[in-house]
Order: C-alpha cells, then sequence, then structure tokens
C-alpha cells in the first residue's frame, strides 16, 4: 500500500474512508439556485452535520478510520510551497467569476485567511457579494462594470459547493490507483480539484498513479464506478457517464498504465438518462459476496459491453452482451447465482419513494454488513429478513442532495476478501 491506496471490491473490510462534512456550502444555498447546482432541496445544516457525524462514528465504531477530504487537501496544500497559491489561482479560474478587479479582490480576501483548513472550508462555502469589498466602479472593463449578474440576479459572487458531501463523485479509488474524473456539471466538475492536489501534493497519496485525469475530453463519476474484484470493473454508461470516457479507461488501464493497473475487464452498463438513475451505484450496490440491491427499473434486458485488451498494442475488444443484471453479474463474479434485493420489496409505490431516497445506494462495511438510511424502512425490513447486519444512519436531511451512504464515501482501502 506505498500511496495508502488499496481497493480491489465493494465488500471487502473497509479499512479507510474518506468523506465531508457538509458544511457553510449548504448555507448559501437558495432555491433558484438549486436546480442549477443539482440539489433537490434545502437542507437543515444543523441536522445534516449531526446525521454525518452519527454516519462518521459508525463507521469509526466498525473499526474504520475516517479521513476527511477538506483536512487532507489543507494538508496537501501546507506540504509544498507554492500549492496554496496553484490552488487559489485555478479555484479562481473555474469559479465563475467574471471581472479582473473582482477576481484580484477576492484572491486578497482568500489570501487573508491564515489557516489553511478554513481557506479550504470557505473555497467550498462560496462567496457572498456582501463579503467582499469590491472596488467602485473605476475599472475600464466592461465584465467588472457588469460583475457576475450578466447570468441573472444572485447575491452570490462565487457558487457554493453543495455536493461536496458526495465524496464518492470527484475521483474513484481503483486498486491502488485514482480515476480523477472530469465531471458531467460545470457546477461540480470544481469539486475534482480537491483530489487533484491530494493526489498532486498530499503526503501519503501523491504517488497514486491517475487512471483518468480531468482534463479529459468526456465525462465521467465515481457513482459509475464499481470495483467488482481486482481485475474487473463494472462502469455505468448513464446521465454522468459517456462511452468515450469508458474507452479513454480502458486504454489507460490496460494499455498506457498497463504496468501498474491489475484491471483487464470492464463491463459497461448502458443505463436510462434521467435522475432517478444518475449513476450506477443509484441502480445497484454490491453488499454481500453474492447479493446486491437494485432498483426494480434495472430489471429485464440489458444493454452490456464487455471491454478486454486486445492482443495487439493499443487494441481494446469489445463484446456486445446483452442479458439481464442477474446473468452479467453472475458471469463477471464467476458464481453460479447471484440474489437481487428489489429496493421496496414487491411494492412499487414504496419501490418509487425509498429509490427516490437512495434504498438502493449502500456502504457495504463487510460482507452482509451494510450502512443504509434509517427512512427507508420499507426496503430495510426486507435486507433485514434476508439475513443483512443493517447500520442504520439517520437520514431526514442528508437525503435532500439525493446520495445514499455510498454517494456519501470514497473507500481508500478495504482489506482483500
Ligand atoms: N453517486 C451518487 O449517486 N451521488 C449522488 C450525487 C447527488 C448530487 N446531488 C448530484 O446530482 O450529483
Amino acid at each position: 500500500m506505498a500511496n495508502g491506496l488499496y481497493v480491489h471490491s465493494e465488500i471487502g473490510p473497509l479499512k479507510k474512508v474518506l468523506l465531508h462534512r457538509p458544511g457553510e456550502e449548504l448555507l448559501n444555498l437558495t432555491p433558484d439556485d438549486l436546480e442549477r447546482l443539482l440539489f433537490d432541496d434545502i437542507p437543515f445544516l444543523e441536522v445534516a452535520q449531526a446525521e454525518h457525524d452519527r454516519f462518521a462514528e459508525i463507521l469509526r465504531e466498525q473499526g474504520v478510520e475516517v479521513l476527511y477530504l477538506e483536512k487532507l487537501t489543507a494538508e496537501a496544500l501546507d506540504a509544498v510551497p507554492g500549492a496554496r497559491e496553484e490552488f487559489t489561482n485555478q479555484w479562481l479560474d473555474e469559479s465563475g467569476l467574471k471581472g479582473k478587479a473582482a477576481r484580484a479582490a477576492v484572491k486578497e480576501y482568500m489570501d487573508s485567511i491564515k489557516d489553511t483548513k478554513t481557506f479550504v472550508d470557505k473555497t467550498i462555502a462560496g462567496l457572498r457579494k456582501e463579503e467582499i469589498d469590491l472596488p467602485a466602479n473605476s475599472s475600464s472593463l466592461l465584465a467588472d462594470l457588469v460583475g457576475s449578474d450578466q447570468d441573472g440576479e444572485t447575491d452570490l459572487l462565487i457558487d457554493p459547493m453543495p455536493n461536496t458531501y458526495f465524496t464518492r463523485d470527484p475521483f474513484a479509488v481503483v486498486g491502488k490507483g485514482v480515476n480523477l474524473n472530469r465531471m458531467f456539471s460545470v457546477t461540480r466538475n470544481r469539486e475534482t480539484l480537491y483530489g487533484k492536489f491530494i493526489f498532486k501534493y498530499h503526503p501519503d497519496y501523491k504517488d497514486a498513479p491517475l487512471w483518468y485525469r480531468r482534463d479529459s475530453a468526456y465525462h465521467t463519476e465515481g457513482g459509475d464506478v464499481l470495483n467488482l474484484n481486482a481485475h474487473t470493473l463494472a462502469i455505468g454508461i448513464s446521465q454522468r457517464t459517456q462511452a468515450g470516457a469508458i474507452d479513454q479507461l480502458a486504454q489507460n488501464m490496460f494499455w498506457e498504465k498497463g504496468d501498474q493497473c491489475e484491471i483487464d475487464t470492464i463491463y459497461a452498463f448502458n443505463i436510462p438518462v434521467s435522475r432517478a438513475f444518475m449513476h450506477l451505484d443509484t441502480v445497484f450496490t454490491q453488499i454481500d459476496v453474492d447479493k446486491f440491491t437494485i432498483h426494480p427499473g434495472i430489471m429485464g434486458t440489458l444493454q452490456v459491453f464487455k471491454l478486454t485488451k486486445g492482443a495487439q498494442q493499443g487494441e481494446v475488444k469489445i463484446e456486445e452482451m446483452n442479458d439481464t443484471l442477474e446473468h452479467v453479474l453472475e458471469k463477471a463474479l464467476g458464481l453460479d447465482q447471484v440474489k437481487l434485493i428489489k429496493c421496496g420489496g414487491g411494492d412499487p409505490v414504496a419501490a418509487a419513494r425509498e429509490q427516490w431516497n437512495d434504498g438502493s445506494n449502500t456502504l457495504c462495511v463487510a460482507p452482509g454488513k451494510i450502512c443504509v438510511y434509517q427512512r427507508n424502512s420499507v426496503t430495510n425490513d426486507v435486507l433485514y429478513k434476508e439475513g443483512l447486519d443493517l447500520l442504520v444512519v439517520p437520514s431526514a436531511e442528508l437525503s435532500r442532495g439525493r446520495g445514499g451512504p455510498r454517494c456519501m464515501s470514497m473507500p481508500f482501502a478495504r482489506e482483500d476478501l
């Protein structure tokens, strides 16, 4: 574990996980910005934090080391002279700020924050106009005179990043390396900066090989990536992950970085493009050696492609194998039978309601032991009767961002099975 990363499955005993405690970014969410910022409601921050603290505590009770994105980023920026300056400039480049004068004023404000962890929190929280002394209209640039209001009236100078607590998506640990993603939306793509600097400068993680880069041409997100075993990945072709990203990933994993990457097979699942099916992990998650929770909407024949390394340099073989999810997973895992447990049991009303609140998005901490949202009582009852050991996370507020326990976590290390 030279660089501290080691993930070869979805279910091996979890040793180390990355979270982000929701912070002041949720206080900069307004009803008008919800859709653009990919959020569905305004959470009550204090309760969201208490729920998240309980999630972290549940993980620690299971012997898991809990890391925080904001802390690792601050450590990375403090580790190398010039790293914080480099981060600030790139954060400003991607902040949507218009005008040189505004940029200079924000830079001065951010530089004045001495403590780096407080600085990192502020980059996530966003900035209100009232917080900055913008120079009077003395500039000769139209952009300074008009400012950011050209996109509509707003009290914000820089958008918050309310989805940062979904640490699953900006990057994904695969084996001993990382897919550093280019994300689907402009707003969430800013979250990938934290991973960029952690994997560039953090003393414990800087040697991690990158299987994908945030400057790639196609978008992809960690919620679409499932580590089936050391050699096999499942990836969704979804609203968030383009087929071209999977081609690029296969090239990098099989060839460009083939000497470091153990993955030799990728199953690409073509899932419907909709918010309910946002990522592969909103549709199914592995909960035991041979068990998965699923969204019932994914039953029936699926279009699936199997990508393997070809014989010629740079060649990737693609086989279309349209089949049921059950059969594809059996083949991929080399099992005679897998069991798919439906969100909501057989009840279509419960399935729709609980799927909306991530009933099939679970975090497995060991085979058969999973974190679930408390509010999904119908699904949880079914899982309990199937013999699963449930670690129940309070979820009244956390669920308002449309992500569950798997979305809120990025495993850094799991024991082998
Ligand atoms: N892996 C996941 O399904 N993550 C949930 C992300 C929810 C967030 N509001 C988003 O739309 O990106």
